[in-house]
């Protein structure tokens, strides 16, 4: 499902970063886990289309992604990578459903409320389908989130930091969301995390150490 391949990326006027290579199987989880500064973010955003690499090949689903153009980057990425950030980034001026409608049309696909309701229904968010982001609480949105990430079905889930931002509780719903809709969607999962509290949940683990990615 996922492959990446001598990966290095250097910032302007910084040292190059070089990771080792991972292969993450169809329905996998996989824990990344790094001190700060180590490269997590980097490499998240490597995997997801976002950052090109200085050398190496990412290969998601057999699409090596950055062979091809930004705009068939952009719809690849919105078809068969979800995306969750620490905190969610859903848009203000729209309602939870029409966030998610929106994840649809940018990826090309038809907008389809029944689906939009029935995952917002999965995550026991059903009844804020029409409410904006302001009105909802940090674990409703971080839920909403995974619902953006996961509408269009696709192949890799890729969460930076999902449940840092969140109690015990809240953390707690959504990893359990995290791996049981990988489960069922047969989805790949990679979730960065300091979070003691998630750590256990993975037995497969892609370490960063300051040493590797210098
Ligand atoms: N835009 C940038 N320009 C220059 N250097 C950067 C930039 N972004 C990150 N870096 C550097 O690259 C290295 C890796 O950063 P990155 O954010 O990927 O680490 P991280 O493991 O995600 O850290 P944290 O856990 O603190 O979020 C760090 O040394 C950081 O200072």
């Amino acid at each position: 499902m996922v492959d990446v391949k001598a990966v290095s990326y250097q910032y302007a006027g910084a040292e190059s970063m070089t990771f080792g290579d991972l292969c993450i199987g169809a329905g996998e989880k996989w824990l990344l886990t790094g001190e700060s500064g180590s490269g997590k973010s980097t490499f998240l955003h490597i995997l997801t289309g976002i950052l090109k690499p200085a050398s190496g090949k990412v290969t998601i689903d057999g699409t090596d992604i950055y062979s091809l153009s930004s705009a068939a980057q952009d719809r690849f990425r919105g078809r068969n990578i979800g995306i969750v950030f620490q905190q969610a980034h859903l848009i203000k001026s729209l309602t939870i459903q029409e966030n998610l409608l929106l994840a649809q049309s940018f990826a090309g696909l038809p907008k389809n409320k029944k689906k939009v309701n029935q995952m917002l229904q999965e995550l026991g968010i059903g009844s804020k389908a029409f409410s904006y982001p302001q009105q909802l609480s940090q674990g409703q949105l971080q839920r909403a989130s995974i619902g953006r990430a996961l509408i269009n079905r696709p192949g890799l889930l890729v969460a930076d930091e999902p449940t840092s931002s969140l109690d015990n509780r809240n953390a707690d719903t959504v990893l359990r969301l995290l791996l049981d809709l990988s489960n069922s969607h047969n989805t790949s999962l990679l979730v960065s995390t300091h979070d003691d509290r998630v750590k256990p949940a993975f037995s497969n683990v892609y370490n960063l150490t300051l040493n590797d990615a210098r």
